[in-house]
C-alpha cells in the first residue's frame, strides 16, 4: 500500500485507460479490471524486468502484488490486452521467442495461490507458438518399461515429443549423462531450490530425491514440444492437483516375475537396490491401479503392442502430421504496431515507412484456443498473415 507515483496519479486522472502505453517515457500500460487498474511496464526497481502495480479504485490505495513466474525483461514499449482471465502483453521490437507474456490475475492458479498466501497474486507466463498437446506423465514401477518407451516415442517422433530432465540426489548410472537423462544433484542444492519455488514437484523414491523444475518442463514447451514426464506415483498425484493440465498413464508389469526379471537383466542396480525397489513395486502398482490419478493404465507384457496402444492413446494411431507450428513461421513484432481486439483474434496492425508511403502488415493472432499458463508457459497460439493495407481498421477498437 502507499501513496501513487505523482506522474501515475496525473496519468490515471488524464489517459484514457486499457492497453494505452501512457505517454511519460516509462513504457507503462493501463489495464482497468473492475475496480482494480493494472499498471504494467517499466523498470524501476532496477531488476530490469517489467514490474506490475494494481491501483484499487474502490480503496484509492496502491497494491503490490505477490508477482510468480518467470518475469519478462522490459522491452521497448509493449501493448496490453485484457481476455477474460489474464492481459495479453506484445512486447514491441522484442524477438519471435519473447513478444508473447500474459499476466494471470484471476486464473485457477492465481486463485489457488492467492488463497494460499492470502494476498493479491499475479503470476508471468510466457506465450509460446505452436499447438502442443498437453503434458504426458508415465509412471510405474522401477524396471516395467517406462523409460524403453518413452526412448521409443522420442526416436519415433523427435520434433514432436521433448524430455522433461528431472533432478535427482542419486548417482549416475554408467550410460547416463547430466542434463539428458537426469540433473545430477547435491541434496542440499536440490532442497534449497525446492524451497525457492523452482520445483513443480518432488519425491522421495527408494530412498533419493528426485523432482521435476518448472524450468524443465518450461524448455520443452518454448520448443514447441509435447513434455513427457517420467516420474513415480506421488509425483504424478503432486502434478495431478497442480494445475498443470496433463495425460496420466501408469504402466502395469505383467507379473512380479516378469518384473524382478527385467530389473536383474537391466544390471543397473545393486542387489540391494533391486530388493528395495521391488518392495516398493508393489505399493506403486497398488497405488497405480486403485487411486484416481491415472487416465490409463497400460500392460506392457509384449514391448511392440504395449508401443502401439501408448501412441494410440496419445491420438498417434495410423498416419501422423507433424505439430503444427505458427503460420508465419519465425516472426518478430516491430517497434511500430498498434493491436486491436475482435472476439478471441487479436489484429495486430504493423505500421512501416518505405520511400513512398507508409504500409501496414495485418496480423492475427489467434488466442481462441489457449492452454497451459503458470506455473509453466501458455500454448496453443497462432500468427496468421491477414494482408496488407493502405487504410486502417473500421470498427475495431484501438487499444495502444
Ligand atoms: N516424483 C518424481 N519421480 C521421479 C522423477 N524423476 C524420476 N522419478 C521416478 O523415480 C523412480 C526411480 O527412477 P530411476 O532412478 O531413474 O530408476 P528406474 O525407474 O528404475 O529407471 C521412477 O519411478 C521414476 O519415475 C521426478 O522428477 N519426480
Ligand atoms: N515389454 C518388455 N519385455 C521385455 N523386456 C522389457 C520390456 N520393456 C522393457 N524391457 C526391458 O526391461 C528393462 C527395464 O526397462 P526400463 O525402460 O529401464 O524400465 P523403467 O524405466 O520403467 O525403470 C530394460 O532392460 C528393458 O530393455
Amino acid at each position: 500500500m502507499g501513496e501513487a507515483p505523482a506522474f501515475l496519479v496525473d496519468d490515471l486522472q488524464n489517459e484514457p485507460l486499457n492497453g494505452f502505453e501512457l505517454k511519460n517515457g516509462t513504457c507503462k500500460t493501463i489495464t482497468t479490471i473492475g475496480n482494480k487498474m493494472y499498471v504494467i511496464g517499466g523498470a524501476d526497481d532496477g531488476t530490469l524486468s517489467i514490474e506490475v502495480q494494481i491501483f484499487d479504485r474502490s480503496l484509492g490505495e496502491w497494491i503490490h502484488p505477490t508477482v510468480h513466474g518467470t518475469k519478462p525483461l522490459s522491452s521497448k514499449g509493449h501493448s496490453a490486452v485484457f481476455l477474460n482471465d489474464r492481459i495479453l502483453i506484445l512486447k514491441k521490437g522484442a524477438k519471435s521467442d519473447d513478444q508473447i507474456w500474459f499476466l494471470e490475475v484471476d486464473t485457477q492458479y492465481v486463485r489457488q495461490q492467492q488463497k494460499q498466501l492470502g494476498t493479491e497474486v499475479v503470476a508471468w507466463s510466457k506465450g509460446v507458438i505452436g499447438n502442443a498437446e498437453k503434458p504426458v506423465v508415465i509412471s510405474g514401477p522401477s524396471g516395467v518399461g517406462k523409460g524403453t518407451l518413452i526412448s521409443m516415442l522420442m526416436k519415433e517422433f523427435p520434433s514432436m515429443f521433448g524430455f522433461s530432465v528431472s533432478h535427482t540426489t542419486r548417482a549416475p548410472r554408467g550410460m547416463e549423462k547430466d542434463g539428458v537423462h537426469y540433473h545430477f544433484t547435491e541434496k542440499s542444492v536440490m532442497e534449497k531450490e525446492i524451497k525457492d519455488g523452482k520445483f513443480l514437484e518432488f519425491a522421495s523414491v527408494h530412498g533419493n530425491l528426485y523432482g521435476t523444475s518448472v524450468e524443465a518442463v518450461e524448455v520443452v514447451a518454448d520448443a514447441g514440444k509435447r513434455c513427457i514426464l517420467d516420474i513415480d506415483v506421488q509425483g504424478a498425484r503432486s502434478v495431478r492437483s497442480s494445475s498443470l493440465e496433463a495425460v496420466f498413464i501408469f504402466v502395469c508389469p505383467p507379473s512380479m516375475e516378469e518384473l524382478e526379471k527385467r530389473l536383474r537383466d537391466r544390471g543397473t542396480e545393486t542387489e540391494e537396490q533391486i530388493l528395495k525397489r521391488l518392495r516398493n513395486a508393489a505399493a506403486e502398482i497398488e497405488q497405480g491401479k486403485s487411486s484416481n490419478i491415472f487416465d490409463f493404465i497400460l500392460y506392457n507384457d509384449n514391448l511392440e503392442e504395449c508401443y502401439e496402444k501408448l501412441k494410440k492413446l496419445l491420438g498417434l494411431g495410423g498416419c501422423v502430421a507433424a505439430t503444427p507450428k505458427s503460420a508465419l513461421g519465425e516472426f518478430n513484432l516491430p517497434l511500430d504496431h498498434s493491436v486491436s481486439k475482435i472476439d478471441d483474434k487479436i489484429i495486430i496492425n504493423c505500421i512501416s515507412s518505405g520511400l513512398e508511403k507508409e504500409s501496414k502488415n495485418l496480423i492475427m493472432l489467434d488466442v481462441s484456443a489457449l492452454k497451459g499458463g503458470a506455473p509453466g508457459r501458455t500454448r496453443g497460439l497462432d500468427f496468421q498473415a491477414i494482408g496488407s493495407f493502405s487504410d486502417g481498421l473500421i470498427g475495431m477498437e484501438r487499444l495502444s
